[in-house]
């Protein structure tokens, strides 16, 4: 059986030092008959709203995906195309109207309690400091507060927020309480991580800083991220995979698009690497079209 093992990046961690490899990706353990199921699975997923006139909106038809383990994948495509519906598929928000979302092979029912989520908007409490907002999700799974909080000092420095730890969010700055919400999402290590336009309301300096800070946690990590955004450039920069959704209704995936550029990776200097500028205007030959068709329907719409 061949596997094809690529290094992806070698970090420090507590405990020593960690070698991460690329995971063999889906297409590869089709070919090689991999036992390891794919992490995701949209397999023929369709999602339907009944409107209050009784007429139905196919919002995604059909949609065929597989993610491996540790995969990050970025999701783009004109507005309100379906983007953030997908990720509510998989965080099981949702229920499909068709076809089935799996999980490592098993069919996705209720809650995925596999994946945490990073939205626009904050995750965080007000009402509770940093360290009881990060260390929240471990005290909800039983563990006492001491071993909590001993875990969460840990992930509130590894986000950079160290002395921060008694400071309400209201204290912080945008781009602070993103870092909180992170540090609240991977402190329970979660094998999917769910982000929607988790970086979008930050200032462009702030955001690249998130973006980096998020690729050096996740190399140390093996989660699997699903990212939507409507930057191209930042979802190049960021991922191991793009997917571009068509114009909705009924949309569908466009353009599936491996991006080879070396890691680690600096968000703000990869973006001058010409394989990135090459990789842009092709995946945007494809998006343009897309957001023509959906500038055109709510054009017509009015
Ligand atoms: N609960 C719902 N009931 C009815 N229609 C819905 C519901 N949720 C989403 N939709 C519709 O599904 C479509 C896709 O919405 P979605 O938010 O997934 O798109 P998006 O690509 O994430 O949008 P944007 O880029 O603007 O954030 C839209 O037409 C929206 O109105």
């Amino acid at each position: 059986m061949l596997y094809r093992i690529q290094i992806k990046a070698l970090s420090y961690r507590r405990g020593g030092w960690k070698l991460r490899l690329a995971e063999n990706d889906p297409i590869q353990n089709e070919q090689t008959g991999g036992a390891e199921p794919p992490m995701i699975e949209l397999a023929g997923v369709t999602k339907e709203y009944v409107k209050p006139s009784g007429e139905v909106h196919t919002v995604l038809r059909d949609l065929h995906l597989r993610m491996a383990k540790g995969e990050f994948c970025s999701f783009v495509g004109p507005t309100g195309c379906g983007k953030s519906t997908t990720l509510g598929l998989i965080a099981g928000f949702e229920q499909p109207t068709g076809g089935t979302v799996k999980i490592q092979g098993e069919p996705l029912q209720g809650l995925n309690k596999q994946a945490a989520c990073v939205f626009q908007t904050d995750n965080t409490f007000p009402w509770k400091t940093v360290i009881d907002n990060v260390s929240l999700g471990l005290r909800l799974r039983g563990i006492s507060k001491a071993e909590a909080y001993d875990e969460a000092r840990v992930w509130i420095e590894r986000v950079g927020l160290k002395g921060f730890e008694k400071h309400y969010p209201h204290q912080l700055s945008g781009g602070m309480r993103k870092r909180v919400a992170l540090a609240q999402c991977l402190i329970v290590q979660p094998q999917i991580l769910l982000m929607d336009e988790s970086f979008s309301a930050l200032d462009v300096h702030t955001r690249s800083l998130m973006e980096n800070e998020l690729l050096t946690i996740w190399e140390e990590t093996s989660a699997s991220v699903v990212f939507i955004t409507h930057d191209l450039e930042e979802a190049i920069a960021l991922s191991d995979r793009v997917i571009v959704l068509t114009a909705g209704p009924s949309a569908t995936i466009k353009g599936d698009y491996r991006i080879h550029l070396p890691r680690p990776r600096n968000v703000s200097e990869i973006r001058f690497d010409p394989e990135f500028l090459k990789l842009h205007e092709k995946i945007w030959n494809d998006l343009r079209d897309e957001v023509m068709i959906s500038y055109e329907q709510s054009y017509q719409s009015r």
